[in-house]
């Protein structure tokens, strides 16, 4: 059978159409793909997408029209979403770049703009509204002076005083946009964004391919049947004697050995009791209680009720070493959960309106996309199952089991209390989940919350690979016991201090200027504009190195795996992994930046040229 010949050829300069209007904008072919028949075009400011021939007319003999050609999309969609209003549209550059960064800007912000409003303010603490107030008002005169100096703007490094109209002050929020009261910021109010953008936004989402992550859809078979093998491996290993690596593959135990219902029994019990916790407003009753002026951070409260619950069972006589000696059934049972709760959300992501989906995810491979997941932040009401399984049963039940191990060392070796090296993990593992709930509104700027749909990765991921792998440690040393002498603790728990203080300071930093760019505490920082109307920190810790929070993260690993000593790998494998993760992160981060941020992104990278190790002169 002969192909039809291809219509436009590599290099050539077309218009395309802008997706999801009927404008044309002039692109350069990059190349053509017979088998999905799409085009790869880029635009001026170098963002590609993928259209299809329907969408590419040739220069020759297009008619533009006058108003279409002297505004760009940008300026167009400023009139609809309340983003582009605030920011610098009319530079010079903004014209070519937004009709480039703005398709893929507006699928991802736009919809940020539905969902994050979403998901902020509900727990406002009463004097918030009028921090909210004060900024809004400082937002407008910000505004006009903005207007002022309008077209000195183009790429270059500015002083932090942007607004970006979508942040607010408030707490997050879980409850749906319709429910909000009226303390919000005018300009952040949700009827801006216009039901017809979002819906054309959201279209757009769905019909739009992204490059195809994690090796694809081969890629996306492998992760599914090795992610759990990985877990079943270690759980096996780390408990035989010699857990060494020579000492491979560790004797498969009978079928019938993974399974309890008991096991099933306890981990939905978990699940349900957090699903309580999550329900339930008494953070807040606690806080009046307690005399705060400000709300706990529900996520806070949540660990310390799991706490005093697990205290006083274990007074109750409840014998937490069955979680030790059950490991392999809890990880099983939580398993099947993990399995069950993906169909749901593949199933439900077929279902879902356009405007609640995620790019990605969307590649009609069924295996894909059940992997990667397709809707944004599935809820049931005001349930956020994103957010809840990321925040809560796994995380809290990670300290959970760390304790049980604890518990287990001690009974084990006849001991009156745990040795330094558990000690250590303990603490130092609890100081990150507590960090990360009592900060856990940070976790909206983050990558899983913003950009990735929600399905088997994901939730295996929570439900399974946090609580199952990175309590690996703590198990590990319930029966390699690794004594450390006074000056090796010491300086392990240096190391923690400084990784802690990086990642807290640089996550703080880029959450307090997402959340609100024209924060005064932030007016030293200096920024690049982008077409999409936020900025990039080019100073302060983003500017030392790119993604100096995963810096941070990892000292952490490091000083979490050092109490285990050198004896065996095992120990050392959340090091490993947090290594191939989060330089996989940084890169998948990288090409989402450079395709949302076009060159304003290269600028950053040029500016700040290091990703995650700064270079020491
Ligand atoms: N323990 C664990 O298993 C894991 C822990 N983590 C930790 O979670 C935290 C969040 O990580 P993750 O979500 O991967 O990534 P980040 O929190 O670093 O978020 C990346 C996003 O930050 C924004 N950004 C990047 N550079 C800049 C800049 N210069 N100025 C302003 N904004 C910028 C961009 O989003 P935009 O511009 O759209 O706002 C980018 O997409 C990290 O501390 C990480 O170490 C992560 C994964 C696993
Ligand atoms: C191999 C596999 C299945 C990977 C899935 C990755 C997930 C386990 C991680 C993706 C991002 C995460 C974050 C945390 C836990 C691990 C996952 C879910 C986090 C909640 C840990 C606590 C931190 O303080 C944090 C809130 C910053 C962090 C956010 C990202």
């Amino acid at each position: 059978m002969t192909m039809p010949p291809v219509k436009y050829q590599r290099g050539d300069m077309v218009m395309g159409r802008w997706p999801g209007s009927s404008l044309y904008y002039e692109v350069k072919v990059l190349a053509f793909d017979s088998k999905s028949q799409l085009y790869t075009v880029i635009y001026k400011d170098g963002t590609e997408l993928e259209l299809k021939e329907q969408d590419i007319k040739s220069t020759a003999g297009f008619q533009p029209r006058s108003r279409s050609r002297s505004r760009s999309p940008g300026r167009r969609r400023s009139r609809s979403r309340s983003p582009a209003r605030t920011t610098r549209r009319s530079s010079s550059r903004t014209a070519a770049a937004v009709a480039a960064a703005a398709i893929t800007d507006s699928a991802v912000s736009s919809r940020r703009d539905t969902r994050l409003k979403d998901v902020e303010v509900m727990l406002s603490p009463v004097q918030q509204t009028k921090e909210a107030e004060n900024n809004s008002n400082n937002r407008h005169e910000k505004k006009e002076e903005k207007q002022k100096e309008e077209n000195n703007t183009a790429n270059k490094v500015n002083e932090t005083t942007e607004a970006e109209p979508e942040k607010n002050q408030g707490r997050y929020n879980l409850r749906r946009r319709k429910d909000d009261g009226d303390a919000k910021p005018a300009e952040t109010r949700p009827e801006q964004l216009e039901e017809k953008e979002a819906k054309r936004v959201g279209a757009l989402a769905s019909t739009l391919s992204t490059p195809l992550d994690f090796g694809g859809k081969i890629g996306a078979y492998f992760w599914l049947l090795f992610l759990p093998a990985w877990v079943f491996f270690l759980v096996l290993q780390v408990n035989r004697e010699d857990p060494s690596l020579t000492n491979f593959p560790p004797p498969l135990p009978p079928l019938e050995a993974f399974w309890d219902a008991q096991a099933l029994g306890f981990v939905i019990l978990w699940i349900l009791f957090q699903a309580l916790l999550y329900v339930t407003p008494m953070y807040s009753v606690l806080s009046l209680y307690l005399s705060l002026n400000t709300c706990l951070p529900p996520g806070f409260f949540a660990i310390v009720v799991s706490a005093i619950t697990v205290a006083a069972a274990v007074h109750q006589g409840v014998d937490l070493t069955y979680i030790h000696s059950h490991f392999l059934q809890l990880a099983t049972a939580s398993l099947l959960i993990s399995i069950l709760l993906s169909v749901y959300l593949y199933i439900r992501s077929r279902y879902a309106a356009p405007e609640q989906l995620a790019l990605g995810g969307n590649s009609g491979n069924v295996v894909y996309d059940f992997f990667k997941g397709h809707e944004l932040n599935p809820r049931i009401k005001n349930f956020d199952l994103k957010f809840f399984c990321e925040m809560r049963p796994g995380l809290i039940g990670w300290c959970l089991i760390n304790f049980a191990m604890a518990l287990a060392e001690m009974k084990q070796h006849g001991l009156d209390a745990p040795s330094n090296s558990m000690i250590l993990v303990n603490l130092f593992q609890l100081l990150y989940v507590v960090d990360g709930l009592w900060n856990e509104e940070a976790i909206l700027t983050t990558m899983d919350l913003m950009h990735d749909g929600f399905g088997f990765m994901l939730a295996f991921g929570d439900l399974v690979w946090v609580p199952f792998t990175y309590t690996m440690q703590a198990y590990y040393l319930v029966s390699h016991p690794n004594p450390l002498s006074l000056p090796a603790l010491a300086a392990i728990v240096i190391l923690k201090l400084v990784g802690f203080y990086i990642f807290r300071k640089s996550n703080s930093e880029k959450n307090a200027f997402r959340r609100n760019p024209a924060d005064p505490r932030l007016s030293h920082l200096k920024t690049i504009p982008t077409a999409t109307g936020k900025s990039l920190l080019v100073s302060g810790w983003w500017g030392v190195v790119r993604h100096p929070n995963y810096l941070g993260d990892l000292l952490m690993a490091l000083a979490w795996s050092l109490p285990c000593g050198f004896s065996h790998l095992l120990p050392w494998y959340y090091m490993i992994y947090f290594i191939i993760l989060l330089v996989h992160r940084d890169s998948r981060d990288m090409s989402d930046c450079r395709r949302k941020y076009g060159s304003a992104w290269d600028e950053y990278c040029r500016t700040v040229r290091y990703r995650i190790i700064p270079r020491v002169y």
